[in-house]
């Protein structure tokens, strides 16, 4: 089955990487691309690597251009999706890797980013329980931001087992800058990242902090908290995030490592790795791979769990492509690859 594709947003990082997937798609037909002030460029100006494509003029994002597709991609900055989405046909598959669309509580939209809510569309994190019959065959899909995804595999376990209790959530997510977007900002000059890292979002303050209440509470926490810090460090992609929670009944090291196992055991992406070794950024970039492990702390009566992906690829576009598989009735592993880059 050939599916056409348009990706709104395709001189950006996450647009990008939905555009190298999709080349290796085979099912996909590569549509219009579309961007804002690059509107009328060449692609190969902002995106090199994709050669095949290099010969393809930037279009300027409008309902008129996404329109004749079956399937469209929005690698878009929040806030941009919601109206052009309305503007599409009801039986076009629209796929936003923004935040717009992410939350259920008008509310906690209100409170984080500040501007009307859209909205909320079916989540897209296939491995949440249930998840992926509400995936299948659904026309609106809102793609995770990349912490959630990476927090959220790290603790299911944890929570679908009762193992953990969801009320004292502390994550510490270290994230490469190409999570924060092509745009130019001056914290993201080279010579402020490299050889550096830096907290940033301290305090319950970042726009993250409500998504993943919502993920916990989808799990089976009951009123979570989550304390989350991000962590800004000198690799281009890659996130890390170190997630603790204290056990909510007495256990031991082997059920915790069970836990694990079983919750992942037929997850195509997720995999929890062999004792003893620690998640790297580095075994997942350019995959759609999210590495794993846990270890029960006894002395301080908490679980340590700790995920690694790639936030361009499962973290956004890869997600994307794999809720784009479920919608359309594809196998979910269809153009997406497991196997890393090393060193
Ligand atoms: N980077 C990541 O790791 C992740 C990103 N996301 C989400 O994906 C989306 C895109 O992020 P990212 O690729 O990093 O961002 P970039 O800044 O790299 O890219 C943004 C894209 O949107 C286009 N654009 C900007 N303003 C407009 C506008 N007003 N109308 C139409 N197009 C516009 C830009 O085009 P132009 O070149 O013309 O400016 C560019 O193609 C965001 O919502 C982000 O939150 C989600 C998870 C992870
Ligand atoms: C390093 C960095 O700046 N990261 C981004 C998160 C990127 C992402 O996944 O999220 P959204 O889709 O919600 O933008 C941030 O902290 O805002």
């Amino acid at each position: 089955m050939t599916f056409r594709v348009a990706v709104a947003g395709c001189t950006g990082y996450a647009g990008g990487e939905a555009l190298r997937l999709l080349l290796s798609h085979p099912d996909a037909e590569i549509g219009a691309l579309t961007a804002g002030s690059s509107a009328g460029s060449r692609l190969a100006e902002h995106q090199p690597h994709l050669r095949p494509l290099a010969g393809r003029t930037v279009a300027e994002t409008s309902a008129q251009n996404l329109a004749g597709h079956d399937v469209v991609i929005m690698a878009l900055p929040h806030g941009t999706s919601g109206a052009l989405a309305a503007e599409l046909p009801d039986d076009v598959l629209v796929i936003d890797c923004g935040a717009d669309h992410r939350l259920a509580d008008p509310a906690a939209w209100q409170q984080f980013y500040g501007s009307p809510h859209a909205g909320s569309w079916p989540y897209g994190l296939p491995e949440l329980p249930g998840q992926r019959d509400k995936l299948a065959g659904a026309r609106r899909i809102a793609v995770p931001g990349c912490y959630p995804t990476t927090a959220t595999l790290a603790l299911l376990p944890g929570l679908t087992s009762g193992l953990i209790d969801g009320r004292d959530v502390v994550v510490v997510a270290a994230s490469g800058p190409s999570g924060a977007g092509r745009a130019p900002k001056p914290h993201l000059l080279g010579a402020e990242l490299m050889g550096s890292a830096s907290a940033y979002g301290v305090g319950g303050v970042h726009r993250h902090v409500p998504e993943l209440r919502q993920n916990l509470t989808a799990l089976g926490a009951e009123d979570p908290s989550v304390s989350f810090t991000p962590v800004l460090v000198p690799m281009a992609r890659g996130i890390l995030a170190t997630c603790t929670a204290p056990v909510a009944r007495p256990t031991d090291a082997e059920e915790v490592r069970r836990a694990w196992r079983d919750a992942f055991a037929d997850e195509p992406f997720v995999e929890l790795l062999d004792e003893g070794a620690w998640p790297q950024t580095q075994h997942v970039i350019g995959s759609n791979a999210v590495h794993v492990q846990v270890a029960l702390d006894e002395a301080a009566g908490r679980i340590v769990a700790v995920a690694a992906l790639d936030n361009l690829t499962k973290g956004t576009a890869g997600g994307a492509v794999q809720c784009l598989n479920l919608a359309l009735g594809l196998p979910e592993r269809t153009g997406l690859s497991t196997i890393g880059v090393a060193p």
